[in-house]
């Protein structure tokens, strides 16, 4: 059935997903807080900064008012960065005149309180603004999917009504929505993928090979899966693909903005550039400083997240990051556990 939805943030994400419930047939209103980018939306049906070469439906609309962008939403898509989050939550929920699905599709936590974006939206959204929230995630470029490349991700809930509904809202012949009732393990696998994704492009980057890349990537899902499961999350999530799925599309792919900077910082570049010259949200970085508080508080060993602190926040050389954890206490891989 057609539904009324509005997607706040016009970045890459945003604008794709945007395009793909025009394309399923929805009535889509895009929220955006640059002028210029919404009035190009509106005027040329494109967003060529975020998604150059894309051309846009007609029938998606732009807007800067996001109480008119809310207005009689049967659904309600978040997708600005991790750290506007909670700001663009609060403006909704202080013009929200109805109880739409609320829906996210950001990656990362929350600095200074490490909360997960569906806590963080459910913190500023009260319950008589909104139905169930349902987190939208996995291996999922914006680039590929804005022309329509076959894509596989997950609609979570606790709620598994609520999920298939978001399933229903987005699937079509090129993206296949799963749905999935575990929402801790959906969104600390989206989260923590980002960082092992900085040191992948940092591996590749000062010239490591495939070993290197497939090391990261085996003991990079052995951290994110132990501190996923001592937040409450089921260690099965993390081999679907919020877990591994999303670890691979985002270590390998040249379209990742996570693995660039990683790139850029195993060959050599200060981040503050990096981050500069990215001009959309690398969100590894400040997930990295997240992670890590949360691991010391709850005494998770989280070695690869570690050295990737060190090099992003104490100035660590990449080289003497690597050599620690190469000569770090010997163990077994069986000592993986999720207790
Ligand atoms: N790009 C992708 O392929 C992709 C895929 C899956 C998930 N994600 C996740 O989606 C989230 C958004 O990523 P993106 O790629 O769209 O980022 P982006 O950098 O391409 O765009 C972010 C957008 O948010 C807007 N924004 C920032 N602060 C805002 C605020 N306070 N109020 C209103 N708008 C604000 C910016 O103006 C910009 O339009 C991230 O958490 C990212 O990890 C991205
Ligand atoms: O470009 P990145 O590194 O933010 O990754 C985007 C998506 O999360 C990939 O699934």
């Amino acid at each position: 059935m057609k539904q009324k939805v509005a997607v706040l943030g016009a970045g890459s994400w945003g604008t794709a997903l945007a395009k793909t419930l025009v394309e399923n047939g929805h009535d889509v209103m895009i929220w955006g807080n640059h002028e210029k980018q919404i009035d190009e939306i509106n005027e040329h049906h494109t967003n060529t900064h975020y998604l150059p070469d894309v051309k846009l439906p007609e029938a998606l609309k732009g807007t800067l008012d996001l109480a008119a962008c809310i207005a009689d939403a049967d659904a309600v898509l978040f997708v600005v960065p991790t750290k506007a989050t909670r700001e663009v939550a609060a403006k909704f929920a202080a013009v929200c005149q109805n109880k739409p699905v609320v829906i996210h599709a950001s990656k990362g936590l929350e600095k200074d309180t490490h909360k997960r974006i569906s806590v963080v939206l459910a913190e500023e959204i009260p319950a008589d603004k909104r139905q169930d929230i349902v987190v939208l995630s996995g291996p999922s470029h914006a680039e590929e999917v804005a022309v329509r490349d076959v894509t596989t991700i997950t609609a979570a809930s606790e709620n598994l009504a609520s999920a298939e509904y978001v399933q229903s809202l987005f699937s079509n012949e090129y993206f296949r929505i799963y749905t999935n009732q575990d929402v801790i393990g959906v969104e600390t696998g989206a989260a923590l993928k980002n960082i092992i994704a900085l040191g992948a492009g940092a591996l590749h980057g000062l010239g490591f090979g495939d070993n290197a890349k497939a090391a990261i990537m085996t003991r990079g899902l052995a951290e994110i899966s132990r501190l996923g499961v001592a937040m409450g999350a089921d260690p099965l999530t993390f081999i679907g693909l919020s877990g591994v799925g999303d670890l691979i599309v985002t270590c390998t792919s040249v379209h990742s903005r996570n693995w660039r900077a990683g790139d850029l910082l195993g060959k050599g570049h200060k981040l503050d550039g990096i981050l500069e010259n990215m001009g959309m949200i690398v969100e590894g970085v400040s997930t990295t400083r997240a992670a890590y508080e949360l691991a010391q508080e709850m005494g998770i060993e989280m070695p690869i997240t570690q050295a990737i602190y060190d090099v992003l926040y104490n100035d660590v050389d990449v080289d003497d990051a690597i050599r620690a954890i190469m000569l770090r206490d010997y163990k077994s891989e069986q000592e993986f556990t999720f207790n």
